[in-house]
């Protein structure tokens, strides 16, 4: 890939897409372009049409969604599954309209069947029923893959997609109704610590397992991806390697040095029971992760600390 193709970050200030706007301009990358949803609504076709005709972009990297945790994907799964099919087929469609050779999409381990084999191999998309928790958003973010697959395979074009395992990391979101599990814990163990190391409430029984991908990594990988072409449509991305929601909380609390009692509260749900990636495909082309999940939550941890009241006014409500 030339270092001064014109590539647009689709999302460039969520937590992956600022990510991957860090590890290109650290590369040498000086051609990159960036909008934020209040300058250009990629849920507005004409509006994605328009800024392809002015802006020209070479490549396109798809890291704008509509996205949040397990409560979030119950409670609407309107917005979930609407607005990003929106977002992606306005991207995609723009995309290959206006002749873009390279297209990198960006889904989830969420796709795959809630009772597939683990680890999950990308062959077993589409084999057996969603977790109904993110079945809205998991459809949406299929039917992008299933766009992309579609443009490889009847006009031979790179485009490819790249289903990360749950992220967290720099720039993530820390709002206690809509964010992901480590994020939640990591403010809820932080503000109990300074209340007296007070007892904190964590969703459901603990029990689920789950894989965690330091975002940065992650961006590497879509780094890989756009200076390689890819020879399938579909490759999963995480560490190959899963821990209990409890294991979670005692690894953040740890971090953290809160020192007090963690309620599970089963009023709220536990999603799908694994979502191991098998990340095999990667490897074989060279790819792997390098962040261990404690260093990761450290580095978040200590980002956290020091972006608390910025954090606070973009992105936390009120518990
Ligand atoms: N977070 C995870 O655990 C995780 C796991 C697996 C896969 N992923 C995937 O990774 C990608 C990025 O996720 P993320 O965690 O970085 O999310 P994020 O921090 O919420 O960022 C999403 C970005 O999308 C943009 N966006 C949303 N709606 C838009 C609209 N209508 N018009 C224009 N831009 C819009 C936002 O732009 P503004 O900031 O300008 O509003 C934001 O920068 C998504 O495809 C997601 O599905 C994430
Ligand atoms: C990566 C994303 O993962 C999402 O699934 P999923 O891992 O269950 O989403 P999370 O919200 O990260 O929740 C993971 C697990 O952590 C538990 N959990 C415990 N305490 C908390 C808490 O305070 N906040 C949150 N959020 N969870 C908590 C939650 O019940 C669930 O079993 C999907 O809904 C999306 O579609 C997407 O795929």
């Amino acid at each position: 890939m030339n270092k001064a193709s014109k590539i647009y970050i689709a999302g460039h200030r969520g937590m992956v897409g600022s990510a991957v706007w860090r590890a290109l301009t650290k590369k040498g990358y000086s051609n990159l372009v960036g909008r934020t949803s209040k300058e250009l609504d990629l849920k507005n076709q004409q509006q994605v049409i328009d800024f392809f005709e002015k802006e020209k972009p070479e490549v396109v990297i798809d890291a704008a969604a509509k996205v949040g945790g397990i409560l979030a994907n119950n409670d609407f799964p309107y917005q979930f599954l609407m607005e990003n099919m929106q977002i992606q087929n306005n991207l995609i469609d723009s995309s290959l309209k206006a002749g873009i050779e390279k297209f990198i999409f960006l889904g989830s381990s969420c796709i795959y069947p809630k009772f597939a084999p683990q680890p999950l191999k990308e062959e077993y998309l589409l084999t057996d029923p969603l977790e109904p928790t993110n079945e809205w958003y998991a459809i949406a973010k299929i039917t992008g893959v299933k766009s992309c697959q579609a443009i490889r395979n009847q006009f031979n074009k790179d485009y490819v997609s790249l289903m990360p395992t749950n992220l967290y990391g720099y720039f993530d979101n820390f709002d206690l109704k809509s964010s992901h599990v480590l994020p939640a814990m990591l403010r809820k163990f932080h503000e109990a610590k300074l209340n007296d190391n007070a007892s904190v409430n964590l969703w459901g029984s603990g029990t689920p397992m789950r894989e965690f991908l330091f975002v940065d990594d992650m961006a590497e990988a879509v780094v890989y991806a756009l200076e390689n072409k890819l020879p399938e449509y579909l490759y999963n991305i995480g560490t190959g390697k899963d821990i209990t929601i409890k294991e979670l909380a005692e690894t953040i609390q740890e971090v953290v040095g809160h020192k007090g009692l963690i309620n599970w509260d089963s009023t709220k749900p536990d999603g799908t029971p694994r979502k191991l990636m098998d990340v095999s495909k990667m490897k074989e082309l060279g790819w792997q992760y390098s962040t261990e999940l404690e260093d990761g939550i450290e580095k978040t941890y200590k980002w956290f600390l020091k972006n608390i009241d910025s954090i606070k006014e973009v992105k936390l409500e009120a518990n």
